[in-house]
């Protein structure tokens, strides 16, 4: 429960830029108690040590005598940073080398490496934001959508912390009324109103629980909603994606440190990001009514939140798509229905198949293919965004209010029962862990570190 692990006196320094060579301006970032001090030794300008806090200067990094670069160089003093403390941000012209010589002085000067997520950590420590707004600048550095963004964005700006600190502050108020009668529990009193504690939790209840569904809609909007595109061999499944992908190429990000490991095919309708998953154990197991294939496809298709069923009219007669429907059903996962290469069916042809309501489409010659993204999006049910909803999306804040939410139902089984005041304030207490896990009130090394060196470098 301590964070000592960490050593915060140091002086830290990165490149927060990225390090490819494009862009003509590079950003080293320096933060600590002696980050000023040090920068100042290799920079010949303006003393920055006398500098107001958020001035910019204009001067040279010098190594000796000689001249590294002409660089402006940004003052945040402490508290006033993003770390909240003694920071400096050097500009440099972008080249590997200039960098990579402005670092070594540094570090020769005393600054040491930053690990990934460095800076961030610190803000964390240093009071500058709680972790789920830390873990939310992740998330807004990963986004690639309208909607990844806008959740991000909310988390770290504070909504979800805000929320839940006013129901740790009302649960603590309760937590010591109890504990108090505990000092008296000679005198059988009450200081704690047991039927204002059950409308408390009850209310926090609904708000946890609300925020334990909102983690459907969440993930979805931060990681994409996951798509398996199926059908038999030759449907045309490829060519379907290929026809989204060619479009409107989702803005995939793979800079290290974004929460995501692996980048999959994604295409972002209507700022919704979907994401296919890999299909290719499909492929080869194409048939699902074939024996053998149908349990890998199932766990395979499980994943799915939509899956795009393809059918072949020159491959399949009406009977015969009619007779793999129920398979599918099966999955119990929504499904649209497609006649593929309509392009090769006549208006007749076609009518056969209007039994199955299908979309009709041609994914090479790009015919319906809009069509079936607005069916996509109704079928996700995502509604319009609400930026005031706070949404929950990351996996470890829902565990927390589900643990949260059984603390809490035995604080209520406590009052409705001759349960005795420890008991009751161990169960509050064991809420209000839980509910600081989440804003990282409480929290671990590991799990600093867990959640950090996800970040990248220069964070
Ligand atoms: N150059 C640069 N750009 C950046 C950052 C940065 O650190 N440096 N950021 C981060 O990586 C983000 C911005 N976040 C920041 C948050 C707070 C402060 C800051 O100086 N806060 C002071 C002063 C506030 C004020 O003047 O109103 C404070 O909160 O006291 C700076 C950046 C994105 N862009
Ligand atoms: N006429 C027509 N041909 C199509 C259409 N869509 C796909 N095809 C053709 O159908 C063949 C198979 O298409 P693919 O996209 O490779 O099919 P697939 O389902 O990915 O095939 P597998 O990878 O073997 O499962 C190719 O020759 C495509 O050009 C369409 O809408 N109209």
């Amino acid at each position: 429960m301590s964070n000592t692990g960490y050593i915060t006196e140091d002086t830290i320094v990165a490149l927060a830029t990225s390090s490819g060579t494009n862009g003509a301006i590079a950003v080293i970032r320096v933060s600590g108690q002696n980050a000023i001090k040090i920068t100042n030794e290799i920079f010949k300008g303006k003393n920055l040590l006398q500098q107001a806090s958020h001035t910019i200067h204009f001067g040279t990094i010098r190594d000796g005598e000689e001249i590294i670069d002409e660089v402006l160089v940004s003052l945040f003093v402490a508290p006033n940073s993003y770390t909240r403390e003694n920071s400096v941000e050097i500009s440099t012209h972008n080249s590997k080398y200039i960098i990579e010589r402005v670092v070594n002085l540094l570090i020769k000067k005393g600054a040491r490496a930053a690990r990934p997520g460095e800076f961030t950590l610190r803000a964390f420590l240093n009071g500058g934001m709680d972790l789920s707004q830390a873990e939310a600048v992740a998330d807004l550095i990963a986004s690639n959508s309208a909607a990844s963004h806008q959740v991000a964005m909310q988390q770290m700006r504070g909504g979800f912390s805000n929320q839940l600190k006013s129901l740790r502050e009302d649960l603590i108020h309760f937590a010591s009324l109890i504990e108090l009668e505990l000092d008296f529990s000679e005198e059988d009193v009450e200081f704690a109103n047991r039927d204002q504690l059950k409308n408390l939790i009850n209310k926090i209840q609904v708000i946890v629980q609300k925020l334990v569904q909102s983690f459907e809609q969440g993930n979805v909007l931060k990681n994409g909603v996951p798509v398996v595109i199926a059908g038999k061999p030759n449907v045309g499944k490829s060519t379907l994606l290929n026809a989204f992908l060619n479009e409107e190429r989702a803005i995939v990000s793979d800079i290290a440190g974004t929460t995501r490991d692996t980048i999959e095919d994604e295409i972002n309708i209507h700022g919704v990001t979907f994401r296919f998953i890999d299909t290719a154990g499909i492929r080869e197991t194409a048939d699902v009514i074939e024996a053998k294939g149908v349990e890998r496809t199932r766990e395979k298709m499980k994943q799915a939140r939509l899956i795009i069923y393809l059918f072949d009219p020159t491959q399949d007669k009406v009977e015969e798509v009619q007779a793999q429907l129920p398979e599918i059903e099966r999955l119990q996962i929504p499904f649209v229905t497609i006649i593929n290469k309509s392009d090769l069916l006549s208006e007749a042809q076609k009518e056969v198949y209007n039994v199955l309501n299908p979309l009709y489409i041609s994914a090479k010659e790009q015919i319906g293919v809009e069509e079936l993204k607005d069916e996509l999006i109704n079928r996700v049910h995502l509604g319009n965004l609400n930026t005031d909803d706070v949404m929950v999306t990351n996996i470890r804040h829902v565990e927390a209010l589900q643990k949260t939410a059984d603390s809490l139902e035995r604080v209520i089984y406590g009052i409705d029962n001759p349960v005795t005041s420890d008991f009751l304030a161990m169960d509050i207490r064991q809420a209000l862990y839980h509910l600081g896990e989440i804003t990282g009130s409480v929290s671990t090394d590991d799990l600093l570190d867990n959640i950090f060196s996800k970040f990248c470098i220069g964070k």
